[in-house]
């Protein structure tokens, strides 16, 4: 059984990012390990969901990929598919041949090593506003990559966004340090601004068991977290099913008792 809410509020999604396990599979022309089959058993385990991340240069993720689990989340209809990637690059094919549940826009350059930063404004604003627009018409929410602003939420909404993501990095580098709790806190003054703009909230990157929990106790309302690098480098150790039923306690526990 997927995801279901609490007594209290909604249980935040967990939606696995399957970019590492493509990233395995292209060492070798075996086909192993499979990209569909590690969707198959997150779902069977209860994850809310299925992020991947086409960067231009498939080192991890291929079009093929996306293709195939587009066609594999079809027979599963409480889960939600979330394609990742820049939207002046590969993005928007996706959307307009997938029309996936959402499209979360990132501002990386095509070489880019991983995602470090959320879009900037005003710079960025125009250009994104017809392609927000596009995706939107097409019935896929938007979701915007962000650092940790609250300033910016409200330019973010004023494009038409659904939703932002926040980027993360900056949570998980400080967690377990003096710094954790100015860090925590602009989090969630991010998220109570994006809140009172009518955003909806979702997070990623570097998220993991150890400083998940502690995440959502201290940031309200996060709708979404897509977890991919550490989740899979817990399914070495433990495989798919009891890291995704871990990590929704992780879940679970940040919930008020
Ligand atoms: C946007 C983000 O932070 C991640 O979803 C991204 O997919 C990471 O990309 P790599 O897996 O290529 O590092
Ligand atoms: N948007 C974040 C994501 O999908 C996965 O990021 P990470 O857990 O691989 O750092």
């Amino acid at each position: 059984m997927n995801q279901a809410t609490s007594a209290t509020s909604p249980l935040t999604a967990l939606s696995v990012n399957l970019n590492k396990v493509a990233l395995v599979r292209n060492t070798r022309h075996l086909g192993i390990p499979s990209v569909s089959r590690a969707a198959t058993l997150c779902l069977q385990a209860g994850a809310a969901g299925i992020t991947v991340h086409p960067r231009p240069d498939e080192r991890h993720v291929r079009a093929g990929d996306v293709h195939e689990l587009s066609d594999l989340l079809k027979v599963w209809p409480q889960a939600e598919f979330n394609i990742e990637g820049n939207p002046f690059h590969n993005l928007m094919d996706f959307v307009r041949t997938l029309r996936p549940h959402q499209a979360t826009f990132v501002p990386d350059s095509e070489g880019q090593f991983t995602s470090d930063h959320g879009w900037t404004f005003p710079q960025d604003a125009e250009r994104l506003r017809p392609l927000i627009e596009e995706t939107r018409a097409l019935g896929v929410r938007v979701s915007l990559f962000m650092d940790p602003v609250p300033e910016a939420m409200a330019a973010a909404r004023a494009l038409g966004a659904d939703r932002v993501e926040l980027y993360t990095e900056s949570w998980a580098r400080a967690h377990g340090t003096p710094d954790e709790a100015a860090v925590l806190a602009q989090f969630a003054a991010t998220a109570r601004a994006a809140q009172a703009v009518g955003l909806g909230i979702n997070a990623g990157h570097d998220l993991s068991r150890d400083n998940l929990t502690a995440f959502l106790r201290g940031v309200p309302g996060v709708q979404e977290v897509s977890i991919g690098h550490a989740l899979i480098a817990d399914a070495l150790e433990l495989g798919y099913s009891a890291t995704v039923q871990d990590y929704l306690r992780c879940i679970r526990d940040a919930q008020p008792a």
